[in-house]
């Protein structure tokens, strides 16, 4: 513990008023000129001090201003550099190769071999390794633009000569790790920095003036230290707010600026201190004597020394007064010197300190990198495709007596559907998450926020709404018409987001956010041409992109979107006239809805994989098929000509005819109606539909929409659990077309909803997408319970067959051959494979930042007296 004079100001404040003075201009300098200037300036001092220690050599000076070209080709024979180390060191290269003289020297010095250079270069950098000194790559003096490392070596050697000239005392300015000696200690650096930050508050000295504590008990000096504590915080955050948005190697020059500007501070403030010691002793104001030390126990102590001192220095003074007036002056310049001397020393641990937070700093952005990365990661392990699922909260008195939400988990959701028998079913459903009608939007949205920041990590994120009329998606996406901060929707919560987040980077990345709308109806885009490229992916060159730089500026967009529809002026949004579908096929649309929501939710990303069957496999495929096929030939011809069934060794005669899938004119002879399942008109149904699935290449929700197999009155090709559930039937079989949606890359957000009909589905809403099914339960009549049961059967008599006889592949094989797969149970929740993202060239981290938001105009109003809607 070494005894510290004290000053009406403290190293903390002026390290403080410092960064509060600079820090902020600094982040708007241009840090390149900085840079070149510091570079500039450090190069000066080390040629102004090898010029001076060495002299001149071969006939020509070092320049004292030299351009980084001139200094490097001054250096580059090694000769002013083991020259310049000898000087401190005598004998530390023993032998320099100096230029021969019979060698006429050009200006640059190049007439030396380079084994010359080799050498003396080498025994130079060999020697200042071994001393501890920062050194350079040999190659450093052969190429331009590298001299700062030959900068930092020489101002290191410098500062070794400097330091060993003042008898290796004190602290040397540029680093290095010189060879410790037994006579000198290195300066202790703290790793923590708060430890530091509480000695150097507790040796803050404290006055009357500058507003600093004038009660000098112990106990309340004690107090006044905890409370400088807390400010401690505000100068850590001070210099991570300054170096935060730094690149890693200008941070050493942010510091060094810093530093030297702490320096003048304080140097400035020493200056005027004679004075203000002056007047301080002139008012009389006791003279403190600190002890810096970590812990705050030795506070007391000191203080008790102190008021010994003060004593013996009263009684002293007054000696002076008495004997010697000259006496008093001295006295007074010596304590002066003292104390300047220990500030010094006080500010020159600062800068270490300071130096430690500079390199904490870069560390934290190394760390912030990483901490980026494993977010994103997170997102992934999430799932790729999130589907949420929240119910509306019935309309006051109505009630759902025949279907009913019996039961919502988190991630379930459980239906009561009643059937025609009179028995209740149960279904349920499995989601990422499910709301329940009290959930609210703020809940609704908290789930889908990280997506937003993933979007400016370059992530494409699209959210959209799924839902039949009324469902609530309006609601979920925008908020209700007069919407507060309570209830906006997910879209402004996430305009919201977006600018702040971009806003919160601005100093680290430049983010160019664009808006694009598009009317889609009916599955087409208006007027507009969509283009797949295989460098911008799906998009329509012709739309505008729009900058935006604000909510309120996409909101003004949104509005003029609106206002340019095609449609928009018999297109307004009569929310009156929609009926919230107490009809009764509202539970078929219910059912449906979380139908195509939970096939969704399995939908796994990744890269397309090609159908590799050997042939063997395919020759077992195609044995099984044709033995089904037999199988079911026999059934239906037992069924059906039930005649047959005594001999069934008899070949009967319409088996040509059904082979041929010509069945009708032979069935029709035999005076019977065709069974349903084996119309023409079905057959191609289906083979429609799976012809679409077969034309699937996407895996934008949009497409998997359009492309999914028509349900429930058409049942699915693909033959796995929930197609075989569905059954054709025209009541139930509202629900069957897909509204059309546009995801460009980039994108972030969009919404849609069903259209009941699916059949014409323009956009409702010019708002943003959100991942979200909204069901809503309302009575149905008896036949639709019919069709309900039909729909949720466990299979239908009708697919079966048609399978068997049409000889359509299932889906689990044509999967292979698609870039999606679905999952046949699988929770959404289950983790998919990361690697997926990558593979999916949409989804890959752009490596330009700039974010398109395709938003949506509302629907048509012809779309609005349908069943459902689009968004
Ligand atoms: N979670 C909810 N809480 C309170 N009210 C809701 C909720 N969801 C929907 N509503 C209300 O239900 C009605 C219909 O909702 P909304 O207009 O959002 O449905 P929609 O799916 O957008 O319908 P459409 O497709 O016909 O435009 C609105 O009056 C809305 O305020």
């Amino acid at each position: 513990m070494e005894p510290q004079l004290a000053l009406p100001f403290s190293v903390l404040s002026v390290v403080e008023e410092v960064l509060q003075k600079h820090g902020s201009p600094l982040s708007d300098i241009d840090l390149a000129s900085r840079k070149a200037e510091e570079a500039s300036s450090r190069r000066n001092e080390a040629a102004e001090w090898l010029r001076k220690t060495v002299g001149i050599f071969g006939g020509k000076d070092m320049p004292s201003e030299p351009t980084e070209e001139e200094f490097r080709i001054a250096l580059r024979s090694g000769i002013v550099l083991c020259n310049a180390l000898n000087k401190i060191q005598p004998g530390a290269v023993p032998k320099v190769v100096e230029a021969p003289s019979d060698i006429v020297i050009i200006p640059d010095g190049a007439a030396l071999s380079a084994y010359q250079y080799f050498e003396n270069v080498r025994n130079f950098l060999v020697t200042m390794e071994e001393i501890g000194l920062p050194t350079f790559e040999v190659s450093d003096l052969e190429q331009g633009g590298k001299s700062s490392r030959i900068v930092n070596c020489v101002l290191a050697l410098k500062s070794y000569s400097e330091w060993n000239l003042g008898g290796k005392n004190g602290l040397w300015k540029y680093g290095g790790n010189p060879k410790p000696s037994a006579s000198v200690k290195p300066p202790i650096l703290r790793k923590n920095l708060e430890p530091f930050m509480r000695s150097l508050s507790r040796g803050i000295s404290l006055g009357d003036k500058d507003g600093l504590i004038s009660d000098k008990s112990p106990n309340s000096d004690v107090k006044h230290d905890l409370s400088k504590v807390g400010s401690i915080p505000s100068l850590d955050s001070l210099v991570r707010e300054i170096l935060f948005n730094k690149k890693l190697e200008d941070i050493p020059i942010v510091v060094e600026s810093l530093l030297s500007k702490v320096m003048e501070e304080f140097e400035q403030r020493l200056l005027i201190q004679p004075e203000t010691f002056k007047t301080t002793q002139e008012d009389k104001a006791p003279l403190e004597l600190n002890i810096a030390c970590d812990d705050e126990k030795f506070l007391v102590p000191s203080f008790v020394k102190m008021e010994e001192d003060e004593r013996v220095d009263a009684k002293q003074k007054e000696n002076d007064d008495k004997y010697n007036g000259n006496e008093k002056s001295s006295n007074q310049t010596l304590k002066q010197q003292k104390l300047f001397q220990h500030q010094n020393e006080n500010v020159q641990v600062t800068c270490k300190h300071m130096l430690g937070l500079a390199s904490a700093a870069s560390r934290y952005q190394k760390v912030l990198e990483e901490n980026r990365k494993l977010y994103n990661q997170l997102q992934d392990l999430k799932g790729n495709i999130r589907v949420y699922c929240r119910v509306r909260p019935s309309k006051s008195g109505q009630q759902n007596h025949n279907c009913s939400v019996s039961n919502i988990d988190e991630g379930s959701i459980s239906l009561i559907i009643p059937s025609k028998n009179g028995k209740e079913g149960k279904k349920t459903f499995n989601f990422n998450r499910v709301f329940d009608p009290s959930s609210t939007q703020g809940e609704v949205f908290a789930d889908t926020q990280p997506l937003i920041r993933s979007v400016l990590d370059g992530y494409n994120v699209c959210i959209f709404a799924y839902g039949q009329t009324g469902s609530g998606k309006t609601h979920t996406m925008s908020g209700p018409d007069n919407y507060t901060e309570e209830t906006v929707g997910v879209n402004y919560r996430a305009l919201r987001d977006l600018f702040l987040l971009s806003e919160q980077r601005k100093d680290i990345i430049h983010y160019d956010i664009y808006v694009q709308m598009l009317e889609i109806y009916n599955e087409q885009l208006h007027t507009l041409e969509i283009r797949n490229s295989s460098h911008n992916g799906i998009n329509v060159p012709d739309a505008n992109l729009v900058p935006v730089s604000s909510t309120s500026d996409v909101l003004n967009l949104m509005n003029l979107g609106q206002k340019n529809r095609a449609v928009s002026s018999t297109a307004m949004n009569d929310r009156s006239s929609r009926s919230h579908s107490p009809e009764a096929e509202a539970l078929g649309e219910t059912i449906s809805t979380l139908k195509f929501a939970e096939r969704v939710s399995t939908v796994e990303l990744g890269a397309a994989r090609v159908n590799k069957d050997s042939s063997e496999v395919k020759e077992l495929k195609d044995q099984i098929a044709h033995m089904k096929a037999t199988s079911t030939k026999k059934d239906v011809e037992l069924e059906h000509f039930p005649h047959y069934a005594n001999n069934i060794n008899e070949t009967p005669k319409l088996k040509p005819q059904l082979n041929s899938n010509s069945r009708s004119p032979s069935l029709s002879n035999g005076s019977r109606k065709p069974p349903r399942e084996y119309s023409s008109s079905m057959v191609e149904n289906k083979k429609k539909a799976t012809d679409k699935l077969m034309k699937r290449r996407s895996l934008d929700p949009m497409d998997i929409y359009r492309n999914s197999p028509q349900w429930p009155n058409h049942a699915g090709v693909n033959g796995n659990e929930d197609d075989k559930e569905s059954v054709s039937g025209d009541s139930v079989g509202k629900s069957t077309k897909s509204n059309g949606r546009i995801t460009i890359d980039h994108s972030l957000m969009e919404q849609f909803d069903t259209e009941s009909q699916r059949s014409s589905s323009p956009m409702s809403s010019p708002t943003f997408p959100f991942d979200s099914s909204k069901i809503r339960m309302e009575a149905a009549t008896t036949n639709d319970y019919d069709e309900l049961e039909l729909a949720t059967s466990e299979s239908s008599e009708s697919d079966k067959s048609w399978q068997s006889n049409v000889h359509m592949p299932k889906t689990t094989s044509l999967s292979n051959g698609l870039v999606s797969k679905t999952r046949k149970s699988a929770h959404p929740r289950q983790v998919k494979n990361q690697e997926t993202r990558s593979m999916i060239p949409s989804l890959s981290p752009s490596p330009r930042k700039k974010t398109t938001v395709v938003s949506q105009l509302r629907k048509h109003p012809d779309a609005k007296r349908k069943n459902g809607n689009a968004k």
